[in-house]
C-alpha cells in the first residue's frame, strides 16, 4: 500500500504559513507540531492558530502535541476539526481514556512514544487508537539525525497491528529524507512525517526542487520497498 506523507510545517515559513499550506497539497496530511517549552525545549504554536490553520488547510490537519497536561489539552485541539490528534504517551494521565475521548469529539486518535519510552504498554489498547506515532528523534526539533534504534520498537508495532487486524496507522516522525524512509518503510511505517527535507528549499532558490517534488520523490523512495 502506498505511504501517507505528512509535511511538518514546523519547517515550513511562519510568516507565509498559508502560502507554505498551499506547497504541500499534493501531500495526505499536513503535520502540525505543538509545543510548549515544558514537555520539549521549544515553543511553536497553540490552539488559536491551528483552528485558524483549520479554517485555510487544502489538506487534513495530523496535530502532533509535544505538550504537558494532554488530557486537558489534546480534547480541545480535536474539537477543531483536526483529523487527527496525537497526543504523547509520556504526557496523558491514562492514555486509553484519553483516546477515547479523543473519538468521541470525532478526531483520529494516536499517541506518540518517545526514542526512550517502550511500545509493548501503547499495544495493549490498540482497539482504543487510530495511529502509533514512533519519534524517530527525540521530539523538539526538525533537522535532526534519524536514530535507527528505533526500528525494533517500529518493527514490533507493526508485527502487533498486523496481528490484531485493525486500521491503526503506524506513523514515524524524525530525520525521515529519501534514504532513511526505507528503513522507516522496511520497518513497518505506513505514514510519514517529513519536514526539512520537504521544505527545505524556498521559492526562488534556482535549480533547487520545491515542496512537491520533494514529496514525489519521498513517494518513489518509499514505492522501492517492496
Ligand atoms: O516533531 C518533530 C520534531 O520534534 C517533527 O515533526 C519535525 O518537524 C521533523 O522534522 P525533520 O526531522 O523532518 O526535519
Amino acid at each position: 500500500m502506498p505511504v501517507r506523507i505528512s509535511p511538518s510545517i514546523l519547517s515550513a515559513d511562519f510568516v507565509n504559513l498559508e502560502r507554505d499550506l498551499n506547497r504541500i497539497s499534493d501531500a495526505d496530511l499536513v503535520h502540525v507540531d505543538v509545543m510548549d517549552n515544558h514537555f520539549v525545549p521549544n515553543l511553536t504554536l497553540g490552539l488559536p492558530i491551528v483552528q485558524r490553520i483549520q479554517e485555510v488547510s487544502p489538506l487534513p490537519l495530523d496535530v502532533h502535541l509535544m505538550i504537558d497536561d494532554a488530557d486537558r489539552w489534546a480534547p480541545l485541539y480535536a474539537e477543531t476539526g483536526a483529523y487527527s490528534v496525537t497526543f504523547s504517551a509520556e504526557a496523558a494521565r491514562d492514555p486509553r481514556a484519553l483516546a477515547k475521548t479523543l473519538r468521541g469529539a470525532g478526531a483520529r486518535a494516536a499517541v506518540a512514544i518517545k526514542p526512550g519510552t517502550p511500545v509493548e504498554p501503547v499495544l495493549k489498547y490498540l482497539d482504543d487508537i487510530d495511529m502509533i506515532l514512533v519519534m524517530t528523534v527525540e521530539p523538539g526539533f526538525g533537522g535532526q539525525s534519524f536514530m535507527d534504534d528505533t526500528m525494533p520498537k517500529l518493527r514490533a508495532a507493526r508485527e502487533a497491528i498486523d496481528a490484531s487486524g485493525r486500521d491503526v496507522w503506524l506513523e514515524v516522525d524524525g530525520g525521515i529524507n529519501d534514504t532513511t524512509i526505507l528503513t522507516a518503510v522496511e520497518n513497518g511505517a505506513d505514514t510519514i512525517v517529513a519536514g526539512s527535507s520537504v521544505y527545505a528549499s524556498k521559492p526562488g532558490e534556482g535549480t533547487e526542487t520545491g515542496p512537491a517534488e520533494r514529496i514525489a520523490a519521498l513517494r518513489a523512495a518509499a514505492a522501492r520497498v517492496a
